[in-house]
């Protein structure tokens, strides 16, 4: 559809939504996810002037008071946008283990269950990443946690990682759309929020500007070369396993970056759950600085039982173990 008004907001995201779909070439149909607000609204706006054609999926989460009516609204904004569909999905939110996360859960199930086999388009912009990598930065360890998100990580594509949200706000006002304002996105209670309002501003006060677009670089550059290192990983795990278990012969000459990555998907797949890198660099010991020490217990195995890596005769093994 070019009937949308040439501005440069509204170009910069149509450009954005048409280089992302140039790359990863999704045949026919793209679901968006449209929550209403600006981003993806703006999201969808651009996905419907890009892409052959174009579905929203709107999740009505049942939290607020309305939100059947917020969720309507959007769905309705979708087909006056020229989406050949607009569906609103409402889920059950289960609260455990935190609202927001359970919220999100319940949102991203739906939207995988709604989605016909098409890959999903989402809303998140520089900004969102640039939080997002702060919030790995401080919170997570090792480069994984500040690769921020994936441009595609099938079936969900983010087109917009490299706008600002300040350009969807204002494609949003250049098309007279009025973007639903979650009352959750200025709630200081939320880290989130305090990262979005009071931190980068003063990161960006007094760093000059620009904080958030190297963020954004940063992560997308950690993401390149961590695929690298990931790639590698599962080849020499593919060669250093006999079994469930690993030839240690096999992991000695390897750099350490990629064996702790391969020692790392080798526990996932015994069954670790939240590896801490105090674990990992542990298992990594009984290879790099093996002195006959006993086995590394690493979290997992439920209530009463551990997951336990041990070295025995030139071969690493995890096995569950009671307390
Ligand atoms: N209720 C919803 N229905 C459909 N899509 C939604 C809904 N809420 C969010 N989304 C999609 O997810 C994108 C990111 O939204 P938001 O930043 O609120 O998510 P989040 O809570 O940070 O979750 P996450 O970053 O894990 O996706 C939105 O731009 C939109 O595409």
């Amino acid at each position: 559809m070019s009937l949308l008004p040439e501005t440069p907001a509204i170009l910069e995201v149509r450009h954005a939504v048409r280089a992302w779909l140039a790359r990863h070439e999704p045949a026919g149909t793209v679901v968006v996810a449209l929550s209403g607000g600006a981003d993806s609204l703006a999201l969808t706006a651009a996905a419907v002037a890009e892409a052959p054609s174009v579905r929203a999926l709107v999740v009505d989460h049942q939290l607020q008071e309305g939100s059947d009516r917020v969720a309507a609204t959007a769905a309705a904004r979708a087909l006056d946008l020229g989406c050949a569909r607009a569906d609103v999905v409402p889920v059950d939110v289960t609260a455990s283990g935190g609202l927001e996360a359970a919220a999100r859960s319940a949102r991203y199930a739906a939207l995988d269950a709604g989605r016909g086999g098409h890959p999903v388009l989402l809303g998140h912009t520089l900004d969102d990443q640039a939080e997002t990598v702060l919030l790995g930065l401080a919170r997570g360890s090792g480069g994984r946690s500040i690769r921020g998100m994936a441009e595609y990580d099938a079936p969900w594509g983010r087109p917009l990682l490299w706008v600002r949200r300040a350009t969807t706000r204002r494609a949003c006002a250049d098309l007279a759309l009025e973007p639903y304002e979650d009352p959750h996105n200025s709630d200081p209670g939320f880290t989130r929020v305090r990262l979005r309002t009071e931190v980068l501003p003063l990161l960006e006060d007094a760093l000059g500007g620009g904080v958030s677009a190297a963020l954004a670089r940063t992560a997308g550059q950690l993401r390149e070369d961590g695929e690298v290192l990931d790639t590698l990983a599962r080849q020499a795990l593919a060669s250093a396993r006999d079994g469930d278990d690993l030839l240690v012969e096999r992991l000695h000459e390897i750099p350490v970056a990629v064996r702790r990555r391969v020692l790392r998907a080798w526990l996932l797949d015994a069954g670790a759950k939240a590896l801490t890198d105090k674990q990992l660099r542990a298992v990594d010991d009984l290879i790099s600085h093996w002195r006959g020490q006993g086995g590394v217990a690493v979290g997992g195995g439920g209530p009463g039982v551990r997951l336990v890596a041990s070295r025995s005769r030139g071969r690493l093994s995890a096995d569950f173990v009671n307390d």
